[in-house]
């Protein structure tokens, strides 16, 4: 009854006429208006139960947005785009039929990667994720390609805390074993405006060097293969006890015995860059200290032959006591203008704790007892290696290095010559380089050392009885004087 009583009243309106008209003419815009105002937020609330699944698409960045992205403190969205793509090459690829293949930066080999409109899916704890690669909308200006992460509702706190970190992390690592090493060294006239481009030049670092070819004692070459690996592995470690993660190796002794090469191999070991800084060509503690901050992080940062690298050496020691070193130091940081000792300790102490990325740095010389202590003390320089005259066991690895062989009837003879000679591995290599690798070159090689292990053994001879010949003289010599002394007296 009042149901009718309504309709009605509602025939009696003109609206009841109109209102069908104005729907059926409306603009689609009002429509939308409405639908948006009114019906969406109920239609959303319906939708997981419809839909249960999300998307998240990382897209492709633009190369010129860093300055945009690192004031905000966020990563570029490019950065996050290429490790998704570098991860999913090496995790999920083996699943896809379409690919991309583009050639790797080193060797002969491709990087695989996804192809537009390709679906993969990866398993994470338990939980199936699916990625695929979405092309640029064509009919949108300026519009990127994205890949598109799709996953149940129910996983949203798994995909964010867990699966998504572990995906850049993953993707980093790709990225960082995929990408061409480099070589830096440090330009002149650098100062402290000056850009990162404006400071290091670079050339691909391509060392073939690695511990294996290196010669030098087996069990130590081992323990500093160990101490890089714990360093590698000891982020959390270094992050608990509040230290920078950082490692210091001083690299000590006669020329050609391996200072360089040991670098190299404990690069390519690492897979790390190599700055190489000479000091010679800076002059103020501020160019230093740009050159530190311009570096990155997996990197070994070099200074060679830092006993002949300007002032630094024991000049402290020499100056007097301890509480003069430390004036000298405070007057010596203070001093922008030159480069000193006190500011080179104060960037390998300081200037690293604000540096995220681990860093290795190596100092060589061939005179470690010409160094200023506090340059290599524990904690500055952590190990301190020192590189040797050849012994027998050295010396297989380097017959294997130039000869392939493992042994030789002529080995007996040079490991007793070995015993009574100081020489170098850089001689030795030397005498094996061979441009052949026929039986009878090897045995060419082998005699070569030999002969120059017996001319060693001749010159090293002469040197002893030259020294014991001074020595006696010297001692009659004292003796004759004390004897008139006493004469005297
Ligand atoms: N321990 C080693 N193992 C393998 N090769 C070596 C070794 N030491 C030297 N060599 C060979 O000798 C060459 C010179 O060695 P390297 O430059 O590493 O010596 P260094 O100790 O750095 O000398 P310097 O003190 O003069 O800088 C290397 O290119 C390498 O071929
Ligand atoms: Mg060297």
């Amino acid at each position: 009854m009042m149901g009718g009583g309504l309709l009605e009243h509602l025939r009696t309106s003109v609206w009841f006429y109109v209102a069908p008209v104005v729907a059926a003419c409306a603009p689609i815009g009002v429509l939308r208006t409405y639908f948006n105002q009114h019906l969406r937020r109920p239609l959303r609330r319906l939708l997981p139960f419809l839909d249960p699944f999300v998307t998240i698409d990382i897209t492709a960045g633009d190369s010129d947005d860093s300055y945009y992205y690192e004031s905000r403190g966020r990563a570029k969205s490019s950065d996050a785009y290429a490790e998704v793509l570098a991860y999913l090459s090496a995790a999920c690829s083996r699943g896809a039929r379409e690919l991309r293949a583009e050639g790797a930066a080193e060797g002969h080999g491709f990087v695989l990667s996804l192809r537009q409109g390709q679906e993969v899916a990866d398993e994470f704890q338990g939980v199936t994720m699916w990625w695929s690669a979405v092309a640029p909308d064509q009919q949108q200006q300026g519009a990127r390609g994205c890949c598109r992460l799709t996953f149940h509702e129910r996983h949203r706190k798994l995909v964010v805390d867990e699966y998504l970190p572990h995906v850049r992390c993953a993707g980093q690592e790709v990225t960082f074993l995929n990408r061409r090493r480099r070589l830096y060294s440090n330009k002149e006239g650098v100062s402290y405006y000056s850009s990162s481009r404006e400071v290091w030049s670079y050339i691909d670092f391509n060392h073939p060097t690695t511990f294996q070819t290196l010669a030098m004692d087996p069990a130590k070459k081992q323990m500093i293969m160990d101490d890089l690996n714990d360093f590698r592995n000891s982020k959390d470690y270094y992050r608990r006890i509040g230290k920078a993660w950082k490692r210091g190796y001083l690299l000590y002794g006669p020329p050609g015995t391996g200072k360089s090469t040991m670098i190299a191999a404990m690069a390519n070991y690492l897979n790390y860059d190599i700055y190489d800084i000479e000091l010679t060509t800076l002059s103020t503690n501020s160019d230093l200290r740009k050159l530190f901050i311009e570096t990155t992080g997996k990197s070994i940062i070099v200074i060679e032959d830092i006993d002949c690298s300007l002032d630094l050496t024991g000049n402290r020691a020499r100056k007097g006591g301890r509480r003069q070193a430390q004036a000298d130091d405070a007057h010596d940081y203070a001093d922008p203008n030159r480069l000193t000792l006190s500011g080179l300790l104060n960037f390998i102490d300081g200037l690293w704790s604000a540096h995220s990325g681990e860093r290795i740095i190596v100092f060589t010389t061939n005179y470690v007892g010409e160094l200023d202590p506090a340059l290599i003390r524990r904690g500055r320089m952590d190990m301190h290696i020192e590189m040797s005259y050849l012994k027998f066991e050295a010396l297989k690895t380097l017959a294997m290095n130039y000869l392939q062989m493992e042994t030789h009837p002529l080995f007996d003879t040079i490991k007793e010559l070995l015993d009574e000679v100081e020489i170098a591995p850089a001689d030795v290599a030397e005498c094996l380089m061979v441009s052949r690798r026929t039986d009878r070159d090897a045995q060419a090689c082998l005699d070569r050392l030999i002969g120059e292990l017996k001319m060693k053994k001749e010159e090293t001879k002469d040197i002893n009885n030259k020294k014991v010949r001074t020595n006696k003289h010297r001692k009659k010599a004292k003796t004759k004087a004390n004897a008139k002394r006493k004469a005297e007296a």
